[in-house]
């Protein structure tokens, strides 16, 4: 794999390959899906995570299950129920029912043919991917600029969380992209990545991705996060999001709101950058946004070692709401909004 452009999501003509997240940076395992179950298994279980790469990846899926309807007389249904269960896999990456939305838009376009437009479906998989990449190289230089505008010429360091990077997206990243781009011109001299718990990205995958590219870093746990910040060489906390809602609110990665509210206190400014897909303006404000919440065993273990006791209850939502009051700017492909509100965040997607 090349060091700076490349995807840990492959399409090869008739199977799906996906690096194999769960076993980075021990193992770079590619697995190979030939069906929409076993990618919405894959989403499931975490091969593949990062809320845009979860809704390309799902783009992907619908199209297995319409190259397994081929020559099947009731294959619409049968695709439909596929987008039904992959759709079911993960429930706050808005992004996942934006790309299946789209292909469904496609599928209903060909719903009387007597076989599955495969060839369109592969069409628009593949734009949804390319267009992410696209998207990211521009939140990048949109970003940069704004940080030489808004924190002068002298390097500085930044934090960031769970991630971000080429990883998460169609290849590059959104906020990982960015620190990668701004590591690359001298503007970051250096990279706080939170361990993220429980499922650590930030030690496995945004650690592994910064590290391929002698990008300075140091990691730490979340809880460091506020002494860090403290000693003031800090200038951006620099994090992705899941979901968007209308006024400005964030659900990203369990811990990025504590994060926020540290910033806010020692004066590290708080970008967010997300591609439109990550919107969802039918949401009104962040409470309303669903919150996934997974097994208590990914906290009451480590590895295969269990450290809390029997019989205890845990809760693990692996999402918080940052609300945009705590957010100096968000950057989309489109531009940056300065202050979230819901006037500027309408006026900013909707024109
Ligand atoms: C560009 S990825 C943005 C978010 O999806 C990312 O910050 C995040 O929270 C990922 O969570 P994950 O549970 O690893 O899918």
């Amino acid at each position: 794999m090349s060091k700076t452009s490349w995807s840990a999501i492959c399409w090869r003509n008739v199977s799906l390959s996906l690096l194999d997240q769960r076993r980075l940076p021990a193992e770079e395992v590619w697995l190979e899906l030939t069906s929409a179950q076993d990618v919405a298994d894959a989403i499931r279980d975490m091969v593949v995570r990062g809320a845009p790469a979860i809704g390309i990846t799902a783009a992907y899926g619908v199209v297995l299950g319409a190259i397994n309807q081929k020559g099947q007389q009731k294959w619409y249904g049968m695709v439909v129920r596929d987008i039904e269960q992959l759709a079911a896999s993960r429930p706050t990456a808005v992004n996942l029912f934006w790309a299946l939305e789209r292909m469904k838009t496609v599928l209903d376009n060909a719903r009387d043919e007597a076989s599955p437009p495969v060839a369109a479906l592969i069409e628009e998989a593949r734009l949804i991917h390319e267009e992410d990449c696209a998207n990211n190289q521009r939140m990048s230089a949109l970003a940069l600029s704004t940080m030489q505008h808004m924190s002068g010429e002298d390097p500085f360091s930044v934090m960031t969380h769970c991630n971000t990077g080429a990883l998460a997206t169609g290849g590059h990243g959104t906020a990982l992209g960015i620190i990668k781009a701004g590591a690359s011109c001298g503007m970051i001299e250096h990279v706080h990545v939170n361990e993220t718990r429980p499922w650590m990205q930030g030690a496995r995958l945004t650690s592994w991705e910064l590290s391929r590219e002698n990008i300075p870093l140091s990691l730490n746990v979340e809880s460091a996060a506020a002494l860090i910040m403290s000693k003031g060489n800090v200038k951006w906390l620099i994090v992705g999001a899941d979901r968007i809602a209308a006024n400005g609110d964030v659900a990203n990665k369990i811990g990025t709101y504590t994060l926020a509210i540290a910033a806010r206190y020692h004066g590290v400014k708080v970008m967010v950058a997300a591609p439109l897909s990550s919107f969802d303006l039918t949401i009104q404000s962040g409470g309303d946004i669903p919150v996934e919440e997974r097994a208590g065993e990914e906290i009451m273990y480590q590895g295969n070692t269990r450290i809390a006791p029997e019989n205890i209850n845990a809760f693990n939502p692996v999402f918080d709401i940052t609300p945009a009051a705590l957010i100096d700017v968000i950057v989309t492909e489109k531009g940056v909004i300065a202050q979230p509100t819901q006037d500027n965040i309408k006026n900013h997607v909707r024109v």
